[in-house]
């Protein structure tokens, strides 16, 4: 943890202290140490499942009887993309698309550098025994025509400038104007400051975002129409070494509506 308070974004007026990257990057390292033992695939299973149950929520299927309801502006009849990038923000995403398959939608992953190192190569082999495509281009008209957009690309480790071919995909999955559900961090933002409208690729504005353990320094930029709260495994030795101020999960939810 850095000698500085882990409370990036110190707010009276919100119910949640962002994490800083520095400190989500160490927090992620304690957690998979012998000290607290977890393992990578075992919470990305739960990162990746909490992503899907928010999509379920914010995009929820249409009903199948004209009379129901319930059937919102923000439903969906099932056709998701998820764009899935190199890191475990990636595999984050792979997770999120076996679930939604089970929970009834039609992902398709879209995956341009897949790598042969585990666990993706497991979770790749278990989105294909689900009968998910897999491909490694999208064009900006398939991005349009989908119901929405899991944009896995990149999380707390992102840096920099987004290198090929992950650059021309920002741009697509922007110009698409599709509605996107960010994983963790919304692609391109700097994870610290959030977005940046003199760059093309910065310029992605979510209209769902499922923070992970603990929303990031940007988050407090999203205007989007739902924030959520996910990856519920965090045991009390680490909410306290770094201070989370986060509300509490009602009774056996894995997600949780933020203000
Ligand atoms: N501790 C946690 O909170 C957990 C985090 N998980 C996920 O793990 C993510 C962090 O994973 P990682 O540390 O692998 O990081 P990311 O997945 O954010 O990205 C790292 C990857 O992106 C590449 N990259 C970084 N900057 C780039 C650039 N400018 N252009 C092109 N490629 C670039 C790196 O080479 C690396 O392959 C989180 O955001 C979250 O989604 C979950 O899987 C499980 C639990
Ligand atoms: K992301």
């Amino acid at each position: 943890m850095s000698s500085a308070s882990s409370f990036a974004q110190p707010s009276r007026s919100r119910s949640w202290d962002a994490l800083s990257q520095k400190d989500a990057a160490q927090l992620d390292l304690d957690l998979f140490s012998p000290e607290f033992g977890f393992g990578t695939e075992q919470l990305m299973e739960l990162a990746g499942l909490a992503v899907a149950l928010a999509c379920a929520r914010a995009y929820p299927l249409q009903a199948t009887s004209k009379s129901d309801e319930s059937s919102s502006s923000s439903s969906s009849s099932g056709r998701v993309i998820i764009v899935c990038g190199p890191g475990n923000n990636g595999g984050d995403g792979l997770v999120a698309a076996r679930h939604l398959r089970l929970f009834g939608y039609s992902p398709e992953i879209v995956w341009p550098k897949p790598t042969e190192k585990q666990p993706m190569k497991n979770l790749l082999v278990q989105a294909r025994a689900m009968r998910i495509p897999v491909v490694e281009t999208v064009t900006e008209d398939a991005l349009r025509k989908a119901d929405f957009v899991i944009d896995a690309v990149f999380g707390f480790g992102f840096k920099g400038e987004p290198r090929a071919p992950f650059d021309a995909l920002l741009t697509s999955m922007i110009r698409s104007g599709a509605r996107v559900c960010s994983v963790d961090v919304p692609s391109g933002w700097d994870v610290e400051a959030g977005p940046d409208e003199s760059k093309e690729y910065a310029k992605l504005q979510p209209d769902v975002l499922v923070s992970l353990t603990a929303p990031k320094p940007c988050a407090v930029h999203f205007r989007g129409r739902q924030h959520y709260l996910g990856g519920r495994f965090v045991p009390p030795g680490i909410a306290e070494r770094y201070h989370l101020r986060l509300p509490e999960y009602p009774g056996s939810e894995q997600i949780i509506l933020l203000d």
